[in-house]
């Protein structure tokens, strides 16, 4: 199957082969090609260029994009999008004045999840996730990693694991689980930490590698969650079954887990909604993607990770939604791009390079997503007629996506 698109007012993010991820002052940069046509080949791209160059349109399905901008598909590199029922009674308390932490601490939060995903069957989750699976593939997500979590039990783990699994196997989008049992400690844990760590690393794990049911490990670095030493447990045992780390850090406290976490080789490090000097120096010079989530920050108020200052050190960043029933009720990767612009002064530029070659890099798949490079996977966002693509976070409440394409076909 052959398709050719032509006309396109903008194409943007076209990039050689081999750039893995972009950093600091590249960040500003969004190389683009005005009049371009874009041609795909079963599910790849095939040859770009501009429209003085266009191939004969013989053989080919032709899509006119007169008017329209065409983009990679966005590379959401953190969700939780598997889980049962919604949180929608902790919403209205917050309105009234619970904090995110007050309502944990009642035992809401994670294990108000913990409780709705370990009563409900496997065929349920499945089926109330992958709504919200087609849910974000509609709105221009070509890649995606989903995190367990919501189990903190062997079987709710697993069972967690395998429905991603079926995802995997049902949908094109590419799909990356991470297996990430130290979400919280179940209440029966609260006074034995040690214990549950260990149910983690002797039971659940094993059973995870066997069933190559997750690519990448995950924990909660924070005050009242996971310290440094216990995730560090859970950052080596991943490592022995070839799990690389991408952690929940800094999202109301900064206590040098970071640190840790380069140590560690994380691939990620994710939410850095508070980010000291130190953590920007331990993070130059190494190989991990940070990871900012500001529709988390703006669903439950709490501070945007600082990302002027982070790419002004030269670092790179990633944006990603978060997608999950208690702190981002949403998987809207526009939405993020435009809050990133609203919120954080990212430019357009920089927050649509976080928001694709560089969540690609935190999801391992810089090789076959996130830019327009011949001979990756064609996961595309046709617009709608734009001015420009600033339209896209400007406009940031209209659906300005015309047609999403993904592995070559249009969702
Ligand atoms: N902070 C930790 N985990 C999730 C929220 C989990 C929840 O409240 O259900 C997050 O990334 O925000
Ligand atoms: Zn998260």
């Amino acid at each position: 199957m052959k398709t050719l698109i032509t006309n396109i007012k903008e194409l943007l993010q076209v990039r050689e082969a081999g750039i893995a991820k972009v950093s600091g002052k590249e960040m500003a940069e969004l190389p683009l090609l005005n009049n371009a046509w874009l041609a795909i080949e079963n599910n790849l791209i095939a040859g770009f260029g501009t429209m003085e160059n266009c191939p004969d349109t013989l053989g080919y399905t032709v899509i006119d994009a007169k008017g329209k901008a065409v983009l990679p598909a966005w590379c959401d590199s953190h969700t939780h999008i598997v889980y049962a029922g919604n949180r929608v009674l902790e919403f209205v308390d917050r309105i009234n004045g619970l904090s995110y932490e007050e309502i944990f601490n009642r035992g809401g939060g994670i294990l108000n999840s913990a409780k709705k995903l370990n009563e409900t069957s496997e065929d349920d989750i499945y089926e109330q996730s992958k709504h919200r699976l087609e849910e974000v593939m509609q709105q221009g997500t070509g890649a995606v990693e989903i995190k367990s979590g919501y189990g903190l039990t062997v079987e709710g783990e697993l069972k967690m694991l395998r429905v991603i699994k079926r995802l995997k196997e049902e949908y094109p989008i590419a799909i990356k689980a991470t297996f990430l049992g130290a979400h919280a400690f179940p209440a029966e844990y609260k006074e034995n930490h040690s214990g549950y760590i260990d149910l983690i690393v002797n039971e659940m794990l094993p059973k995870i590698a066997e069933e190559k049911l997750a690519d990448y490990i995950d924990a909660f670095l924070e005050t009242g969650y996971f310290s440094i030493e216990e995730t560090e447990r859970i950052m080596e045992a991943g490592k022995k079954y070839g799990m690389p780390a991408k952690i929940h850090v800094n999202q109301f406290t900064a206590i040098n887990g970071i640190e840790a976490c380069v140590k560690h080789d994380a691939l990620s490090v994710d939410h850095l909604e508070i980010v000291t000097d130190e953590d920007i120096e331990v993070l130059k010079n190494s190989n991990t993607m940070p990871v900012a989530l500001p529709t988390c920050s703006f669903f439950i108020s709490i501070p945007y990770t600082p990302a002027r200052k982070m790419l002004e050190a030269g670092l790179p960043l990633a944006l990603a939604t978060d997608f999950n029933p208690g702190t981002t009720p949403s998987g809207n990767m526009n939405l993020v791009v435009a809050t990133a612009c609203i919120k954080m002064k990212m430019t357009p530029e920089e927050a649509i390079n976080a928001a694709t070659i560089n969540g690609a890099y935190a999801m391992g798949l810089s090789d076959t997503h996130g830019s327009i490079t011949i001979g990756k996977r064609a996961n595309l966002i046709i617009t709608k007629p734009v001015t420009s693509y600033y339209q896209l976070p400007y406009a940031f409440g209209s659906n300005l996506i015309e047609t999403v394409i993904i592995e070559g076909k249009t969702i």
